[in-house]
């Protein structure tokens, strides 16, 4: 019998359509996610990456469609129950605790009830494991150096490094990120896609991303939206090269390179 994890694909997503009073943002979106990859999602301004986004991650509704994830049709499932089944959406700066350190962030999202998953560190005599689990969440994304200091006195590219942490300790199958390096200077770029990386070693990735150079080097697999609709899918170096490709990001003022 087939086990979950035989089922190639962690996420389909067919015919996704969103309109947005008649106009439809996306348009018969059929992507499919296989599991234990980096897959980015590209595309022109407008090109309804973040409605795609947040169809997959459920904070819209699509008109038309439907979403699987491991099989299981989540096309009317609520976010928070989504996060259940494993698939996770990195939160917003604003979801830390700007005044609590680095570790008592982690150990709040460590401690955040997930369902039905047995965390055994909710006993009172189980904080030391806390502590280490902890700890190594913020190791993970180089944050040790930065353990006790306030979320709010870290350097951006930091705080990213903590949400990416906190959202970790949920342990998801699947991890949404939007837009990883958005503001950052190239040295937090670097550390960014280092970390995602070394996240992403157990785990899918679906992210978007406008740093091209970001994509092609984390991405195995890249879809291209444009105007609402799949252009084209593939590894970097073939759509990279694709004509429709340069020629949708040329028409938008964005360079493919
Ligand atoms: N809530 C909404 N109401 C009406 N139109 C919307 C809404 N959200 C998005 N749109 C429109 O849908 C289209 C796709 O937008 P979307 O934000 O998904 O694109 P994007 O590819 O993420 O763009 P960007 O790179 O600029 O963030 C745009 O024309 C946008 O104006």
């Amino acid at each position: 019998m087939d086990t979950v994890s035989d089922v190639p694909y962690i996420v389909e997503a067919s015919g996704l359509t969103k309109e947005f009073k008649g106009f439809a943002a996306v348009k018969n979106v059929n992507l499919k996610i296989r599991r234990h990859t980096i897959h980015a999602l590209i595309g022109p301004n407008g090109a309804g990456k973040t409605t795609c986004f947040n169809l997959i991650t459920k904070f819209l509704e699509p008109t038309r469609g439907t979403i699987r994830l491991n099989g299981r049709d989540i096309t009317r499932t609520l976010p928070a129950d989504v996060a259940r089944l494993g698939m996770v959406r990195s939160f917003q700066i604003s979801a830390t605790f700007p005044h609590l350190s680095v570790l008592e962030n982690v150990r709040i999202a460590l401690q955040r009830p997930l369902g039905n998953s047995f965390r055994f560190w909710q006993s009172e005599t189980s904080l030391d494991a806390l502590n280490d689990r902890a700890m190594e969440l913020i190791a993970d994304v180089d944050l040790t150096a930065y353990q006790d200091h306030l979320a709010v006195e870290l350097p951006y590219g930091r705080k990213r490094a903590l949400e990416i942490a906190t959202t970790l300790a949920l342990d998801p199958e699947m991890l949404l990120l939007d837009e990883p390096t958005s503001g950052m200077g190239r040295e937090d770029i670097a550390r960014t896609a280092d970390l995602i990386k070394r996240v992403a070693q157990n785990r899918t990735i679906l992210m978007v991303e406008h740093n091209l150079s970001v994509v092609a080097d984390l991405s195995d697999m890249i879809t291209v939206l444009a105007r609402g609709e799949i252009l084209t899918e593939g590894p970097y170096s073939d759509v990279s090269k694709n004509p429709q490709v340069v020629e949708a990001y040329m028409g938008t003022g964005h360079g493919a390179h």
